[in-house]
C-alpha cells in the first residue's frame, strides 16, 4: 500500500498516446487555474511526486508557443490492447491490480496509484449508472476531491476497457471547462477503482432545479459560453462526449462550468470515419441522425445537445422531453421541421423507412421561441439544425451574435453564489416528497398506487457506452446474469432503449401513463417560468414546480441517508 499516483513508472509500452512522459523528467501538478505548481507527496512509498500525465508532453512539444487545442495530437488506440508482458509486470509491480494492466494497460501507463487510505470519504454527492460519487479529502495534501467510484461486471474485461476509454480520453483533455482527471486510486489487491477528479460543488441540472434559481440572459450566455467553449476543446482533440445534458456539467462556486461523465465519450477521426454506435445520448438531447441510426457522425451530436441545453435554460424546461425514440423523433420533427426528401435520399439512414414520417413538418423554431432573446434564435436555429452538417461547429457557434450583442456574458465569478446543488439532490428531493406524498395517499384510500405523476422523470439516458462491444456484453451478461448486484447498469441490453422494459422502481422507469404536457412554446414569457415536470437527471426544471419545497427535515434525512449509503457501501 501506500502508493502515489503519478510517479513516472519506467515502462516502454508501446503507445500512441502523447500523454507518457520522459523518464526523470521533473512532474508537476497542473492545478485548474491553470497555474502548475510542484508537489511533493510523502506516500509510503516516499518521495515520489503527484503528476498530471495529460500535461507533460504538451509542453514538452509545443514549448509553449501552441495555443492550447489547436495542435493535431497523436491518439491512443482506443480500442486498447493489453501490454507486453514486461510492462504488465512492471505496472502490477507499481501497485496496479493485475486485471486492470491486464486489460487497461495504456490508460494507465504512466501513472501509479494512489492509495485509498490516502483519502478520507467525506460525503456520497452522485450517483450516475455505473458510478458513485463522493466527496472526499486527499490527506496528502489537503485537497476537497471528488472520487467516482467505477462499478464493474466481475472485472469483465468489456466494463473495464469502457473505463479505461474514459481515462485515457480524460488524460488527453486540458481545459478550464473540462473536468480534469487528477489520478487513479486502487491496489494490487483491490477490485474497485476510483477515478480522482477535482470536486466541483453543483451541476446544472442540479442548479437548475434549485428552488428560486432563475437564470438571466447574461448568465445563461456566461454556462453558454463555458459549455461551448469545452466542447470546442473536446473536439479539436478529436473527442465525442456523447452524454451532453445538465446533470454532466458541473459548476464550481466560481461559477465556472466544466464538462464531465466522459463515460460514452469517444475518439473519432474526421479523415477516416470509423461505424460508432448510434446508441448514445440522454433521449431528450439526442440528435435526430442518431436516433435514424446513423453510424457515421460527428461534432454535430454534441451541437444538438447543447442547442436543447441552450433552449432549455431560457425556456426553464426541457423542449423535447421525449418517453421513446419514436416520440422523440416525432417532437423534433414537430418543432424543427421533418426533413426534406434530398436529406432522406442523401443521409442514408439505416431507419429512416420506419421513421419517416407520414405527414411533413414545418421549422417552428422562431414562433415556438419568440419571447427568446433574439439574438438567441439564429444560434438555436443552427445548434437544432435537422441536418447535421449546417449545425457548423463550436467555434462558429461561439462567434456567433448571441455572444456578441449585449447583454453579454457575466463572468463566471460574478454568477451568485448558490449553496451545494447536484442532481442527487433534486432525486433525493423527489424520492422523499414522493415517499412522503405516498404515505399520506396510503393513509387515506388504503395501499392504492401512488399517481402517475408523483413519480420522478428523467430522461433516458443513453443505452450503452459503445454497442461496438455490445455483443460480448449481451454474452457476458447472459453469463453473468445470476448475479443482479455486480450488474453493470450501464450496458443495458438494446431492448432497454427507450421507454421499453425499465423495471418499476429502476432509475431508468419511466410511467408509460406520464403524459409530459406538449409545451405551448408560444405562449411561454422569457420569464424561465418553471414546467410541472418533475425530474433530476439531466433536464432543468425547478422542482419547486411540483410541490417538492426545500425544507430542512428533507436536506437532514437526506443526508442520513448518504451517511447511511457510504457506510453500506464501504470505500
Ligand atoms: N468532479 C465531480 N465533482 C462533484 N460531483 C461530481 C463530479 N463528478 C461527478 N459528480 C456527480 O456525480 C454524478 C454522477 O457522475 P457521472 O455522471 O460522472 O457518473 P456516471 O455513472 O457516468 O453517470 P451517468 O448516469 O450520467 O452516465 C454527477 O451527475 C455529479 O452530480
Amino acid at each position: 500500500m501506500g502508493c502515489v499516483f503519478g510517479r513516472q513508472i519506467s515502462s516502454s509500452v508501446p503507445s500512441s498516446s502523447d500523454i507518457v512522459v520522459e523518464k526523470g523528467r521533473e512532474r508537476d501538478l497542473a492545478v485548474p487555474s491553470g497555474r502548475r505548481e510542484k508537489v511533493a507527496v510523502a506516500g509510503a512509498e516516499g518521495g515520489a511526486e503527484v503528476q498530471n500525465g495529460g500535461d507533460q508532453k504538451e509542453e514538452q512539444k509545443d514549448g509553449g508557443t501552441r495555443p492550447r487545442g489547436e495542435r493535431r495530437r497523436s491518439r491512443p488506440n482506443p480500442r486498447l490492447s493489453n501490454p507486453p508482458k514486461h510492462v504488465h509486470g512492471e505496472q502490477v509491480a507499481a501497485g496496479w491490480p493485475s486485471w486492470l494492466s491486464a486489460v487497461a494497460g495504456e490508460a494507465i501507463n504512466g501513472w501509479i496509484p494512489r492509495r485509498a487510505d490516502t483519502f478520507e470519504k467525506i460525503d456520497k454527492i452522485g450517483q450516475g449508472t455505473y458510478s458513485n460519487v463522493y466527496k472526499a479529502r486527499d490527506t496528502i495534501t489537503g485537497k476537497i476531491v471528488a472520487l467516482k467510484k467505477v462499478r464493474f461486471d466481475n472485472l469483465e474485461p468489456e466494463s473495464v476497457k469502457f473505463m479505461a476509454r474514459e481515462i485515457l480520453i480524460l488524460r488527453q483533455l486540458d481545459h478550464p471547462n473540462v473536468v480534469k482527471l487528477e489520478g487513479l486510486v486502487t491496489s494490487r489487491m483491490s477490485c474497485s477503482l476510483y477515478l480522482v477528479l477535482e470536486y466541483m460543488v453543483h451541476d446544472l441540472a442540479g442548479l437548475a432545479a434549485s428552488p428560486g434559481v432563475k437564470f438571466t440572459e447574461p448568465q445563461v450566455k456566461c454556462y453558454m459560453h463555458q459549455l461551448l467553449s469545452g466542447l470546442e476543446h473536446c473536439h479539436n482533440r478529436h473527442v465525442l462526449h456523447r452524454d451532453i445534458k445538465g446533470s454532466n456539467l458541473l459548476i464550481d462556486n466560481g461559477g465556472v462550468l466544466k464538462i464531465a461523465d466522459f463515460g460514452l465519450a469517444s475518439f473519432f477521426d474526421p479523415n477516416h470515419k470509423q461505424p460508432m454506435t448510434s446508441r448514445v445520448v440522454t433521449l431528450w438531447y439526442r440528435p435526430p441522425e442518431l436516433l435514424l441510426g446513423a453510424t457515421d457522425y460527428g461534432v454535430g451530436v454534441d451541437l444538438w445537445s447543447a442547442g436543447c441545453i441552450l433552449a432549455e435554460l431560457l425556456a426553464g424546461k426541457p423542449i423535447m422531453p421525449g418517453r421513446t425514440e419514436v416520440e422523440q423523433l416525432h417532437k423534433i420533427f414537430k418543432l424543427c421541421g421533418s426533413p426534406s426528401e434530398e436529406y432522406w435520399k442523401k443521409s442514408k439512414l439505416p431507419h429512416a423507412t420506419i421513421f419517416k414520417p407520414q405527414q411533413s413538418y414545418k421549422r417552428c423554431i422562431a414562433e415556438t421561441f419568440k419571447d427568446f432573446p433574439p439574438s438567441s434564435l439564429p444560434l438555436i436555429e443552427t445548434l437544432l439544425a435537422i441536418d447535421p452538417t449546417e449545425r457548423q461547429t463550436a467555434t462558429t457557434a461561439l462567434r456567433s451574435e448571441f455572444f456578441t450583442t449585449k447583454p453579454y456574458a457575466c463572468e463566471p465569478s460574478s454568477l451568485p453564489k448558490y449553496p451545494p446543488s447536484k442532481e442527487m439532490d433534486a432525486k433525493l428531493r423527489d424520492e422523499e416528497s414522493r415517499r412522503l406524498r405516498a404515505a399520506g395517499k396510503a393513509n387515506a384510500d388504503g395501499v392504492k398506487k401512488t399517481r402517475t405523476r408523483d413519480r420522478a422523470v428523467r430522461a433516458i439516458p443513453a443505452p450503452e457506452a459503445n454497442a461496438e462491444l455490445q455483443a460480448n456484453l449481451d454474452r457476458r451478461r447472459l453469463i453473468t446474469h445470476a448475479n443482479a448486484k455486480s450488474k453493470s447498469e450501464k450496458f443495458p441490453p438494446p431492448h432497454q432503449d427507450g421507454a421499453l422494459g425499465y423495471p418499476l422502481g429502476s432509475s431508468h422507469y419511466i410511467d408509460p401513463a406520464f403524459d409530459p404536457p406538449d409545451v405551448p412554446f408560444s405562449s411561454m414569457n422569457f420569464s424561465y417560468s418553471k414546467a410541472p415536470i418533475q425530474t433530476w437527471s439531466g433536464p432543468l426544471v425547478d422542482p419547486a414546480a411540483v410541490g417538492a419545497p426545500r425544507r430542512k427535515k428533507h436536506k437532514d434525512s437526506q443526508k442520513d441517508k448518504n451517511s447511511a449509503r457510504i457506510k453500506k457501501e464501504g470505500m
